[in-house]
């Protein structure tokens, strides 16, 4: 992607509903993004609600036109040429209300059709995809009757019939429980392992970014404030790691060791939360986990920065992001 461009325009009714709704203006939804995938790799657009995510991959589905900026996908130019986007990519979309009348296997029967599988294949490959996602068992239930999360697990199946290269998924695992969430991701790692998938993905759960991601860009008003590894990103935030101490009760505070880490701790309730250089960090570890200090410690954990800290610093708005 080159200097991608989207702006909304400040449509009549949009933003004027509601006493209190502000004017409509225009949004610039992508503000000149440019950036490079790698095939194979397994890519994140990590940002809160209305950061631009969507926006920009309806541009590269070819769903949306920029107004300004380049595609190129595969060697295909996709602004000038955007249907071929459909024989590049799949794309599970945040809703996916047209395939909701549908059973799940013919939702993913169908979606194999329509990417050009003859019958027998089609339903070969959609009974793997049903297997492999845990789905078999609901295989003859209409969309519409599934829960939130077995219908977005139905969905993933659909997008996952009938391969392409490429594999756009905007929050494929919301709403989903964590065996669910395990299978997409597993399904996902094996083509990328098996087939050499290139994978972009939509998050705001910042736990799921820092597990699955090869590379992350971050996101904020339609720019693009920060790409990196997680490891990368977290890297150019800080080099100390947090200690979070939780004491049983008053803290041991005639130990000397502790009185001295009383002044650096943030304290809330009987936590105290500590930024601490690594090396530091292993002394004061060392202190308390031994003698009376251990004594009265109910828990303690050592961090790393974690994405949310790079996406505070980066200057983000925090709220948005899932922390689960
Ligand atoms: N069809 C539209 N018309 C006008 N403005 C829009 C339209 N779609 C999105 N926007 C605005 O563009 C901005 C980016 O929206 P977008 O849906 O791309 O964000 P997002 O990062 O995907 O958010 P979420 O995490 O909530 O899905 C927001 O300010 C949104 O209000």
């Amino acid at each position: 992607m080159r200097g991608l461009t989207k702006t909304y325009p400040a449509a009549r009714g949009r933003a004027g509903r509601g006493r209190n709704a502000e004017r409509p203006r225009p949004v610039r939804a992508s503000d000149d993004i440019s950036l490079d995938v790698a095939r194979g790799e397994i890519f994140g657009l990590l940002g809160p609600n209305g950061a631009g995510k969507t926006t920009l991959v309806r541009q590269l589905t070819g769903l949306l036109r920029p107004d300004a900026g380049h595609i190129t996908l595969l060697g295909h130019d996709l602004v000038r040429h955007p249907r071929r986007a459909a024989r590049l990519l799949a794309y599970l979309g945040q809703e996916s209300t047209a395939l909701d009348e549908l059973t799940v296997a013919l939702a993913a029967e169908t979606t194999g059709r329509l990417r050009g599988l003859g019958s027998d294949a089609a339903r070969r490959e959609r009974d793997a995809v049903l297997d492999e996602l845990g789905l078999a068992p609901l295989a003859g239930q209409p969309l519409k009757k599934l829960s939130g999360g077995q219908r977005r697990l139905a969905c993933v199946a659909a997008a996952l019939t009938g391969e392409r290269p490429v594999l756009v998924l905007d929050e494929p695992t919301a709403g989903m429980d964590p065996v669910a969430r395990r299978a997409v991701w597993s399904a996902i790692d094996r083509r990328r392992t098996g087939n050499g998938t290139t994978v972009l993905l939509v998050t705001h759960n910042v736990i799921e970014a820092e597990t699955v991601l090869d590379r992350v860009a971050v996101l904020d008003s339609g720019r693009v404030i920060a790409c990196d590894t997680p490891g990368g990103l977290k890297g150019m935030v800080s080099s100390e790691v947090r200690l979070d101490l939780v004491w049983r009760g008053e803290p041991p505070l005639g130990e000397p060791e502790i009185a001295a880490l009383y002044g650096a701790a943030t304290v809330a309730g009987r936590r105290w939360t500590l930024r601490l250089p690594p090396e530091r960090a292993r002394s004061v570890v060392a202190a308390v986990t031994q003698g009376p200090a251990f004594a009265a410690l109910d828990d303690f954990t050592l961090a790393t920065p974690s994405l949310e800290d790079v996406y505070l610093a980066l200057g983000g708005r925090g709220a948005g992001l899932e922390r689960s």
